[in-house]
């Protein structure tokens, strides 16, 4: 646990990634407000391929399913705040987080999220934590859009189909 001010209230900055977009977010929350940082972890890692990881995500969506985490956060009953981050995944918050909120008890605690997606908004990510923490005094977070991995290899495979090299 980092030095914080004293008196200041003990902050959780709690994030999930796939490509690291959000880890940017929570490393500088984490270094500006002094707070520990605890990157959620599936305990079964999810496919590295984009496309197989779409439709593992749309069916642990749909299903309901929440996946066992790798680890839970150690003491969470002593944080006040919890920032909480993650990408959007068909438009909703990863299937990880609903396992995190049910494993992590935030009654009482603020909440405060901070969402990255693709350029499709947030969806009905707001709801799930609304649903799953209804305890925890949510407030307005942070969100933005940033590269997405779908794009980004839709422009490598235009770029690959163009490049005229041997082989
Ligand atoms: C399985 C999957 C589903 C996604 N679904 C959406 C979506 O519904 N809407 C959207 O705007 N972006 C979607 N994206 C894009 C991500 O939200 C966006 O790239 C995000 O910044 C990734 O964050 P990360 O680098 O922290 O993993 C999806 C990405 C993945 C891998």
């Amino acid at each position: 646990s980092k030095a914080r001010p004293a008196g200041g209230a003990k902050i959780l900055v709690a994030y999930y990634t796939r490509t690291g977009n959000t880890r940017v977010i929570a490393r500088q929350i984490g270094r500006a407000r002094g707070a520990d940082i605890f990157e959620i972890q599936t305990a079964n890692p999810y496919p590295e391929d984009y496309a197989e990881q779409v439709a593992v995500a749309q069916q642990q969506r749909d299903s309901g399913f929440e996946p066992p985490l790798a680890a839970t956060v150690p003491g969470v009953k002593s944080y006040e705040t919890v920032f909480l981050g993650f990408p959007i995944w068909g438009m909703t918050a990863p299937s990880v987080i609903r396992s995190f909120l049910s494993r992590h008890d935030l009654s009482g605690k603020t909440l405060v999220p901070f969402i990255t997606h693709g350029g499709y908004g947030l969806g009905e990510s707001l709801k799930v934590l609304a649903d799953h923490a209804p305890g925890a005094r949510l407030i307005e977070g942070f969100s933005k859009q940033c590269d997405q991995e779908r794009e980004t290899l839709e422009q490598v495979t235009g770029w690959l189909g163009r490049v005229d090299v041997p082989g």
